[in-house]
């Protein structure tokens, strides 16, 4: 029988120069669960993110994305259409156009000469302008992309994605460059395409309350391991302060 579980993490560890960035991690997802990633700075958070999205590989242990290990994900093309990836800094080229870096979200799928000539005359610029529609910037395909606002810049962003159509979404800290109306206003388009696309979403995040509001599940990292995982309606403020305090007084 097919596993429910469309992210499998089994006994992940992961050491950078004999320092354990994570330790034995263990924990599984389920397709269209919106987890939050939190914990104090150094738990490990970003490295779990670029372990999932397979750029880091363990040094012991292994993750199932859909019951794929990693060498079944080695194909550029699978992997792309199952995890896409947004970060902090968004990954955009500022000097192209927007239509570019929207449709860069399908560079992983189309073949090299495809992609090449994509860069001169836009391919399928009209999935791009549905995508930018959809997230409010539809007036913007051939605008300098470093001529946006960092909330635009993150909302092309999202639009790339929605263009790659992953069925995982990583972001790493996707608004912690972002002034607070402007992170709600990407968080809760975020989190409103992926319910829409029926993806599932695993986000670092630093705000407990965005955590909270957005998502469905969190899992609280310290020093590599999970400390708390529960879904948000049953975390206790005693998680929290201990969660934060433990590290102050390491
Ligand atoms: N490339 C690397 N080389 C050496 N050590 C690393 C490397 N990347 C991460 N680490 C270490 O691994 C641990 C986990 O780091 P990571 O960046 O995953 O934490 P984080 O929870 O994302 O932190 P933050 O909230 O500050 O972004 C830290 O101790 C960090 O110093």
């Amino acid at each position: 029988m097919a596993s429910e579980n469309i992210i499998e993490v089994q006994n992940v560890t992961i050491n950078f120069e004999g320092k354990i960035a994570l330790s034995s991690l263990s924990f599984s997802v389920k397709k269209g669960e919106r987890i939050a990633l939190i914990g104090p700075s150094g738990a490990g958070k970003t490295t779990l993110l670029n372990t999932i999205a397979t750029f880091i590989k363990p040094d012991e242990g292994q993750i199932l994305i859909d019951e794929l290990g990693s060498s079944e994900l080695d194909d550029r093309k699978k992997l792309s259409r199952k995890i896409g990836m947004i970060r902090q800094q968004f990954d955009l080229v500022h000097q192209l156009p927007v239509v570019h870096n929207v449709l860069a979200g399908k560079l992983g799928q189309w073949g090299f000469f495809k992609s090449l000539w994509s860069l001169i005359f836009p391919q399928e610029k009209s999935l791009a302008l549905r995508a930018l529609e959809r997230v409010g910037l539809k007036d913007k395909l051939y605008e300098k992309t470093a001529n946006l606002s960092g909330g635009e810049q993150q909302r092309v962003a999202l639009a790339r994605l929605l263009v790659q159509s992953p069925e995982i979404i990583l972001a790493d800290e996707p608004v912690a460059s972002l002034d607070p109306a402007r992170a709600e206003d990407v968080l809760s388009m975020l989190t409103k395409l992926v319910i829409e696309e029926n993806q599932t979403l695993i986000t670092s995040l630093h705000s407990v309350e965005y955590a909270k509001k957005y998502f469905t599940r969190i899992i609280a990292l310290r020093d590599g391991a999970v400390f708390f995982d529960l879904p948000v309606d049953e975390i206790q403020a005693e998680n929290l302060a201990s969660l934060y305090q433990l590290k102050e007084h390491m």
